[in-house]
């Protein structure tokens, strides 16, 4: 009777696990069509070792402007026209985010933070940073940003040949740090380069496509150890400053944007006795989608600019022109000067969208059955969004592997709407500061030097992939201009 009870049980269990691996090769009723579906990895096959965007062309060649793919189990649609991108980022049904274990390693193995939140702690503590961001913006930024400019250019050698790998990245981790923390990299330089060289190692490894974020048991065959070595140097960077925030607490003097968290959870306790939302939890969550999509989205689109730039000695001459003109060499730039500075700012917008870090977004969860474009969508699809496609679409942008900042300035300007921010309630947290600090960046730089390739050399523009894309480490002359008395 046991073993007939035993023998039961295995068919059982077989059965399951059989119905389990197989499902993932059954295409859902109208779900769009896409590359071939193979029992328990679905259509995983396809990404091997090339990011997602790689595939893209090819898939909307065949299958069309929406594409059904399968990671495993996981139902996944690519949009790839921008029209179709756009509604997607937008639809009130779509926001919600993918909760991969293997992804919320970060953010104590809840669905926390910004990148991985969805729910009413995400909406409010997201509502609460933008209020803090925009005050700071209005009141410091400024000051901020030419301060850590001014430090991180004095490690330029006039005329002389500069490794382009790491450098041009402290600032953009630097003003994050001072906006949430008060911190000046001087104080804690140490522990800082620690994690900031942990994360870009754990950047370059990870992947946004793999099947480790749908079974989590394989994680340690993908440099798991990588990633969770950044995720501590973070975690521990930032509770040292939350207990230290803590101890110097006055709400009187809110300093910082760790002050200001504190102070809400402070209010939280005084209305309903307990926190709901501004817990230890969420600011660590909070702290480390800060600091790594700050560190390393900025940094990067900021040296692809300068290998774009240094390739073409026209559209330098012309950034040195408008400088010269709007700002002149006796004062540094400053957010005002924006508005009349339309070829940096098309620079800017042109370097955004060759290379842009963030290839395929980041993808949003389907939150109810929904019909889309003759489709549907069953609860919990994950949307990928083909933003770096849809700006490389040849059947609208001429010519779209060449750097032309005027196609900007030029052509149809609704093209600016490239949505490489995303859009409404899940867009960047951090697309103003970037656009800003872009700004001063090369403003202030191109303010003052030149730069140009070694002689006979060519840098290679394609992209090393990551969890963000990031250049190739590449080599520049850079020269102080004549006449700048700053
Ligand atoms: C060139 C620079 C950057 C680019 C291209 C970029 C792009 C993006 C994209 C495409 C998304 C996903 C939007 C969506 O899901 O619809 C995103 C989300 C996000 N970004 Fe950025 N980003 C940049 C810099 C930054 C910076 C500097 C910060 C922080 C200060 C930041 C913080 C965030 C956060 C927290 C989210 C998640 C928002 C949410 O889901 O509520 N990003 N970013």
């Amino acid at each position: 009777m046991t073993s007939e009870i035993i023998f039961f049980l295995i068919v059982i269990l077989w059965t399951l696990i059989f119905i389990h691996f197989f499902k993932n090769c059954i295409r859902p009723k109208n779900f769009p069509n896409g590359p071939l579906l193979l029992p328990i990895i679905g259509s995983a096959w396809t990404i091997p070792g090339k990011g997602m965007e790689y595939l893209i062309p090819k898939w909307k060649k065949k299958y069309g402007n929406i594409i059904g793919h399968k990671l495993c189990n996981e139902k996944l649609v690519v949009l790839c026209e921008s029209e179709d991108i756009i509604e997607g980022l937008k639809h009130p049904n779509f926001q919600g985010r993918f909760h991969s274990k293997f992804l919320m390693q970060r953010t104590r193995n809840k669905p926390l933070g910004f990148f991985f939140g969805d729910d009413e702690t995400w909406s409010e503590v997201r509502r609460f940073t933008l209020r803090y961001l925009g005050v700071i913006f209005n009141t410091h930024l400024e000051t901020i940003l030419h301060d850590e400019l001014l430090q991180e250019f004095s490690v330029i050698r006039n005329g002389e040949i500069h490794e382009i790998n790491g450098m041009f990245m402290k600032t953009p981790l630097n003003v994050i740090l001072r906006i949430m923390t008060g911190t000046r990299r001087k104080d804690y330089s140490h522990q800082i380069d620690d994690l900031q060289k942990k994360t870009e190692k754990a950047f370059m490894i990870g992947r946004v496509t793999g099947i480790e974020l749908v079974y989590p048991l394989l994680k340690r065959l993908f440099h798991n150890d990588v990633q969770i070595d950044a995720i501590n140097a973070t975690h521990k960077f930032l509770k040292d400053r939350l207990e230290e925030h803590r101890k110097s607490f006055d709400p009187l003097d809110i300093k910082d944007y760790t002050d200001a968290f504190i102070n809400e959870s402070e209010k939280e306790i005084e209305l309903y006795g307990k926190i709901n939302h501004f817990t230890d939890d969420e600011f660590l969550s909070c702290g480390i989608d800060l600091l790594q999509a700050g560190n390393e989205s900025t940094g990067k689109t900021i040296q692809f600019i300068f290998m774009y730039v240094a390739m073409n000695e026209e559209i330098q001459n012309k950034l040195h022109n408008e400088i010269d003109e709007i700002i002149g060499k006796e004062r540094y730039p400053e957010l005002s000067d924006r508005i009349n500075m339309p070829y940096l700012e098309a620079t800017i917008y042109e370097g955004m969208r060759i290379n842009p870090i963030a290839p395929i977004g980041v993808a949003h969860r389907v939150t109810e059955n929904t019909n889309f474009k003759g489709y549907f969508f069953e609860k919990d699809t994950l949307i990928i969004f083909a933003l770096k496609y849809a700006m490389h679409d040849p059947e609208k942008w001429q010519n779209p592997d060449e750097f032309m900042p005027e196609r900007f300035i030029n052509s149809d300007r609704s093209k600016k709407k490239i949505p490489n921010f995303g859009l409404g309630k899940r867009s960047c947290i951090g697309e103003v500061l970037v656009k800003n600090f872009m700004f001063i960046y090369l403003a202030h730089f191109f303010q003052k030097y030149s730069i140009k390739l070694p002689h006979g050399y060519k840098p290679c523009t394609i992209p090393i992939l990551g969890i963000t894309n990031g250049p190739q480490p590449f080599k520049l002359v850079i020269t102080e201009r004549k006449n700048v008395t700053l």
